[in-house]
């Protein structure tokens, strides 16, 4: 595990970027897992500002998502659907039908998770996994547990979950209370992770991912397991880590 930190969500978003551009320049047609929320937000601009500049070519790549709001149709501004077109699809030369994310509009849970994780294993191995922590050390929409998910499944959300994103909606009543996330089995099958973590909000998670104890109540914990993961955190995100 490469731990960097850097002076600040600008910087970690930079660095986050040339990771990843560095995946798609040896790999054209590589396969990168994303994430959604305000952490990956910077590296989304930073990877559109190589694109203009002709630093990158995204034609023969192909992503998948890490979870998608359960309920939420894709005009939706809160699905996860509008938000990958707002921030990175519609602003680079990705082909629309090499991005996939879980349906939200499809409500049989269990149909809709075993479609999706059969797709993610058809295209093959994620070579780029992104991933945000959540304020409760989730991952995707892991949230904590008494056990690690392996494959994507419909998750019912935690209230502090619920409450830590009712931001982006008028009111936490409008916040999906499920979702669709890739499992941990799902995200520890990929070659390489990178995870962004930024703001003295997430020190108490980060800190327990890191030096904690592994376990399913702190999802992000399991990373330690994983061969290759790289996490690009501010300092107010490792302010509790001497
Ligand atoms: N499902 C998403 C996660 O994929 C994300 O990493 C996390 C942190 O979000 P943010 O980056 O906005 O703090 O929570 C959300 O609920």
């Amino acid at each position: 595990m490469r731990i960097i930190k850097t002076k600040s969500y600008e910087e970690m978003s930079k660095k986050a970027a040339n990771i990843i551009a560095s995946v798609v320049t040896l790999k054209p047609d590589c396969m990168l897992g994303l994430a959604t929320g305000s952490s990956p937000i910077g590296t989304y601009d930073e990877l559109v500002k190589k694109y203009e500049a002709g630093d990158l070519d995204f034609s023969e790549v192909t992503t998948v998502n890490l979870d998608e709001y359960k309920g939420l149709p894709k005009e939706n501004e809160q699905s996860y659907y509008y938000f990958m077109h707002e921030y990175l699809f519609d602003k680079v030369n990705i082909n629309p039908e090499k991005t996939y994310l879980p349906d939200g509009t499809n409500l049989n849970s269990e149909e809709e998770a075993a479609r999706y994780e059969a797709l993610v294993q058809s295209l093959g191995t994620v070579d780029l996994q992104l991933l945000g922590l959540g304020r409760n050390g989730h991952i995707g929409f892991n949230e904590p547990g008494d056990h690690f998910e392996d494959g994507t499944h419909c998750v019912d959300l935690k209230e502090s979950t619920i409450e830590a994103n009712k931001r982006f909606f008028e009111s936490a009543d409008d916040v999906p209370k499920q979702a669709y996330s890739m499992g941990i089995g799902t995200i520890m099958r990929s070659k390489k992770i990178l995870l962004v973590v930024s703001g003295e909000e997430k020190a108490q998670a980060l800190k327990d991912s890191i030096y904690g104890p592994v376990t399913p109540e702190v999802p992000g914990s399991i990373l330690r397991f994983h061969p290759d993961v790289t996490i690009i955190a501010d300092e107010a995100a490792m302010s509790l880590i001497k």
